[in-house]
């Protein structure tokens, strides 16, 4: 679905990776590592200084921004909502390419399991857990096939986080979406992923399938990282 050739780009040095359709691939590793930077390419937020990446078999640059942005969703650790209802937020990307359609509001919010009374509800007026629904919404809204997450989850309690990841999990059943996930919380990685890829310093450092690499390190870095 989504490959990196050779790609540098200022802290990023050379990374190669492929995430399949319907994975859950996730990013961790030390702050400073990389992980936010080298997710922000996937949807051109920034470009490659060097390499390539391919977007379902075609270089990446070859659809245009918008195009791209409607198929690969970003999700970010605040709900960066803009001032108004529910329904406002939720209508405005499909709105600006005519295809809102009157009472797709319904399904969008039971896809993130909120109830269909806060569709009018002022968003300053909802929790954050709530709040962070209503922008996964907004981006669904879009209907893209990939989702980029970066920390998701981090802003929120345990619970509220754990029935987040669950929401997310069954939109890749339902959807058939493919994710790429920035987080640094251990146990989320153990829950969430299908694919791991640790990063140190810029590089992918170890890849491999989860929780497998969690149990069996094969480097001293990845190792040392969760002893903590
Ligand atoms: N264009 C650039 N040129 C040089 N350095 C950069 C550039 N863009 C980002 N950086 C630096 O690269 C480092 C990695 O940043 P990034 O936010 O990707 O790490 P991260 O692993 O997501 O960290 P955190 O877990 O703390 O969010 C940071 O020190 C950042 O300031």
């Amino acid at each position: 679905m989504i490959e990196f050739k050779n790609v540098s780009y200022g802290p990023l040095k050379n990374i190669s990776l492929s995430v399949d359709k319907q994975e859950i691939a996730i990013l961790f590793g030390p702050s400073g590592s990389g992980k936010s930077t080298l997710l922000y390419l996937f949807n051109r937020l920034i470009d490659p200084e060097q390499g390539e990446i391919f977007y379902k078999g075609k270089p990446i640059d070859d659809f245009s921004i918008t195009g791209l942005r409607q198929n690969v969703g970003l999700l970010l650790q605040s709900p960066n909502l803009f001032p108004g209802s529910v329904l406002d937020n939720l209508k405005y990307g499909p709105s600006l390419t005519g295809s809102w359609k009157e009472g797709d509001e319904k399904r969008l919010l039971e896809y993130v399991q909120l109830p269909q009374d806060l569709r009018d509800r002022d968003v300053d007026h909802l929790s954050g857990g709530q709040q962070q629904r209503v922008s996964l919404a907004r981006t669904l809204a879009n209907e893209p096939e990939v989702l980029l997450l970066d920390e998701p989850t981090s802003a929120l309690d345990n619970n509220t986080a754990e029935e987040i990841e669950i929401v997310l999990k069954e939109l890749i059943e339902e959807k058939g979406l493919t994710m790429v996930m920035v987080t640094h919380q251990l146990d989320q990685v153990r829950r969430m992923g299908t694919k791991g890829m640790f990063m140190n310093e810029g590089t992918i450092q170890e890849t491999g399938g989860l929780p497998g690499m969690l149990d069996n390190p094969e480097t001293l870095e990845l190792k040392e990282y969760l002893e903590g």
